[in-house]
């Protein structure tokens, strides 16, 4: 198969995975994905940057099929999905070093029993030298594990920065082209993977101020050849306001807590606040994550179940709590019948939030007139919250 080539010696190896449909046992792949290798010849020496998920190993051995000696290869980040091919690529080329940051070695020790003399780790700033070309390291930290870094190819200023900026999107293009698609894409994939980790994309964003960037060739998804797209969506993800949203996921078996979820989202819409609600048995939890990035509220509803919240509800909000959005303001609505906990459980699960809690509306059984004058207050109070905190 022939090698796709980005400029002079520069190739992208993208295993393209278009049929997965989940990742990490976790996360809804809609589009499928992608896990991007490049390899780079210089005029004295060759660097593999990243490897693929070993599903895609046949791929992989098979692009490098003509590649006669390979020196260095870089793992920028030690994740099996992008590491998980390097012991069998060093098979190939017994004579190849491994280059990570201090604290990805143990991690490629431990996670992928690569020998310790086979690695070599690298400072921040390091470079190391393919004779014509140039690789940079630039530690990376905590996007999304401790021991991440980028790799900038010094002469043709192409950022090969893993996860960063990448998207789960299945693809036969180099390029991204199709911004629409890709913007939602590369959403979705900060919001589930690198929204946790905002303070410290904020000081990796920061780093790439001083660098010239044609290209960035991210490990998932399609490269960017007009870099400013995916920096400019990351600098709105990251540092803009919540924008006038009240996401509403929520569970109802018998309807009581639905017929609540309704009249909410009414009143809000009354009141000029833009509702997104998510029923969590039918939700795609990617579109709920995605919706995360941007609300200034959540609200969330449950039935009581078994003394508690519903499983369903206590899931969504465990990985809402996890995911740590910049949610300003978070309520529980829901319904009873004998007494229960589910207040209290749910609460004790956001302790990651800094949210201000709005008083929960727990009301018993189908709600009545008095209930739904409670769901009113309750939507007055998260738009006049809005209003003050001047919330587009
Ligand atoms: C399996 C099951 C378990 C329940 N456990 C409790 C409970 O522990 N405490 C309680 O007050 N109500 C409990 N209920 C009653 C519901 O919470 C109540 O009917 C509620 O109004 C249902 O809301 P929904 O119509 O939105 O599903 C339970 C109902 C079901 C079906």
């Amino acid at each position: 198969m022939k090698l796709h080539k980005m400029k002079d010696g520069v190739y992208m190896i993208p295993a393209v995975h278009w049929e997965r449909r989940l990742f990490d046992s976790l996360i809804p792949l809609p589009d499928g994905t992608s896990y991007n290798a490049y390899l780079v010849e210089g005029s004295e020496k060759t660097a593999l940057i990243d490897t693929v998920d070993p599903m895609k190993a046949e791929f992989l051995m098979e692009q490098l099929k003509d590649v006669k000696r390979l020196d260095y290869i870089v793992a920028n980040h030690a994740e099996q999905d992008h590491s998980g091919c390097i012991s069998l690529v060093l098979e190939k080329y017994p004579e190849a070093k491994v280059f990570a940051t201090p604290k990805a070695k143990p991690m490629l020790m431990d996670l992928l029993l690569i020998p310790e003399d086979k690695i070599i780790t690298v400072e921040d700033g390091e470079t190391l030298s393919l004779g014509d070309k140039t690789l940079r390291f630039i530690h990376a930290p905590w996007v999304h594990w401790p021991e991440t870094m980028f790799t900038y190819l010094e002469e043709d200023k192409i950022l090969f920065t893993c996860d960063f900026l990448g998207s789960h999107m299945a693809t036969s293009e180099m390029y991204a082209t199709d911004e629409c698609k890709v913007y939602e894409s590369a959403k979705r994939y900060y919001s589930e993977i690198m929204m946790p980790f905002r303070t410290s994309i904020q000081k990796n964003l920061d780093k790439l101020k001083d660098l010239t960037i044609d290209i960035i060739a991210p490990s998932h998804g399609p490269a960017y050849n007009k870099p400013e797209f995916i920096i400019n969506a990351y600098h709105s993800w990251v540092y803009d306001e919540p924008g006038n949203i009240a996401v509403i996921p929520f569970v109802s078996m018998h309807g009581s807590v639905k017929k609540m979820v309704e009249h909410l989202e009414g009143a809000l819409k009354e009141r000029g606040v833009i509702v997104k609600p998510f029923d969590l048995t039918v939700t795609d939890l990617g579109q709920l994550a995605m919706a995360l990035v941007d609300a200034a509220t959540v609200v969330i509803g449950t039935p009581a179940v078994l003394a508690g919240a519903h499983p369903d509800a206590i899931y969504a909000t465990y990985l809402a709590n996890a995911l740590r959005p910049k949610a300003k303001f978070i309520s529980i609505i829901g319904s009873y019948s004998w007494g229960s906990k589910a207040i209290d459980q749910l609460s004790g699960l956001l302790a990651n939030l800094k949210a201000e809690v709005i008083p929960p509306v727990f009301i018993k059984g189908f709600p009545k007139e008095a209930d739904f004058k409670a769901l009113e207050n309750l939507a007055e109070t998260i738009a006049q919250k809005h209003r003050e905190n001047n919330l587009k």
